[in-house]
């Protein structure tokens, strides 16, 4: 069988951690009666509090916490993979966490972890400045591990804009590339189909992008759109704004064939060494 269901869940997270867990629990239930084997939960899934600082106070160690116990039952429970959006786990340093994906499989082990490696340090307009760096301790390792329907890559929200990134994911043999995300409202709606489209083109792979799409306590909108692409870019389902599951199938036998048929990927040439 080469044909698996994954999801992608879209929440509008706030800042009570028990209730975004319950909302999580939910929607995965959701994902899980529609027939997903594998379901991706947004950035920020258990907790976007009324500031950056926030985080600091819900931070887990790795391998401690609700939050992360939450993952492995409910893993276990519903025996799907399931790819843990973001939560702080403590870094060594008191003042900032690391943006964690954390990976389980059907037995509730968690298999990989990826921190976010590129931190939203940016101006979105003159009423919205973010420093994601103050509060986040930037990862250094990319992740790639493998499962019955595919070998995962992962990536995190900001992460889509560094094309050399997910080309490091292809490299070891990434086939879907997850990308949980908290995109924000007006970057979303001018680059987010773009990247989340291109990112799975170049790399004749799939995307699975699970958005924030709300409105939350800190008082920022996030954009939504989560949405399942495939490796020839196509949008296999989507969900614009609110709460909601958005299911695909992927094959990845047709997607074998399409990077023989049409090998851009193999066409590469090295014209300069990154930095
Ligand atoms: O806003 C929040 O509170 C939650 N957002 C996040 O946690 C993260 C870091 S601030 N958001 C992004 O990386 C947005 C990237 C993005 O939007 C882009 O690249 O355009």
């Amino acid at each position: 069988m080469t044909v698996h269901r994954i999801a992608a869940v879209q929440m509008a997270s706030g800042a009570q951690v028990a209730a975004n867990l319950q909302e999580a629990q939910r929607l995965i239930q959701e994902a899980v009666e529609n027939g997903a084997e594998c379901v991706v939960l947004p950035e920020n899934f258990a907790f976007m509090g009324a500031n950056d600082h926030a985080k600091l106070a819900i931070q887990e160690p790795f391998g401690e916490g609700m939050i992360q116990q939450f993952l492995a039952q409910t893993a276990k429970q519903q025996g799907i993979w399931l790819i843990g959006g973001t939560i702080p786990l403590a870094s060594g340093d008191p003042h900032r966490v690391r943006a964690a994906c954390l990976a389980y499989n059907p037995e509730g082990i968690c298999v990989a972890r990826y921190d976010k490696i590129h931190l939203f340090d940016v101006d979105v307009g003159s009423h919205e400045r973010y420093e994601e760096s103050q509060t986040t301790d930037p990862g250094q390792e990319i992740t790639v591990f493998d499962t019955p329907f595919g070998r995962i890559g992962l990536a995190i929200c900001y992460d889509l804009r560094f094309p050399e990134l997910f080309r490091c994911l292809l490299e070891q043999g990434a086939e879907i590339i997850c990308v949980p995300s908290a995109f924000t409202d007006i970057t979303g709606r001018a680059h987010w189909e773009l990247l989340t489209r291109t990112r799975a083109v170049e790399n004749l792979s799939y995307l699975i992008a699970a958005d924030q799409g709300g409105y939350h306590v800190n008082g920022r909108k996030t954009y939504g759109d989560s949405l399942i692409v495939d490796p020839w870019g196509h949008v296999l389902n989507r969900l614009f704004q609110g709460l909601g599951v958005v299911t695909a199938d992927i094959d990845t036998e047709h997607q074998a064939q399409l990077r023989q048929r049409f090998p851009t990927i193999h066409h590469r040439k090295i014209l300069c060494q990154a930095r």
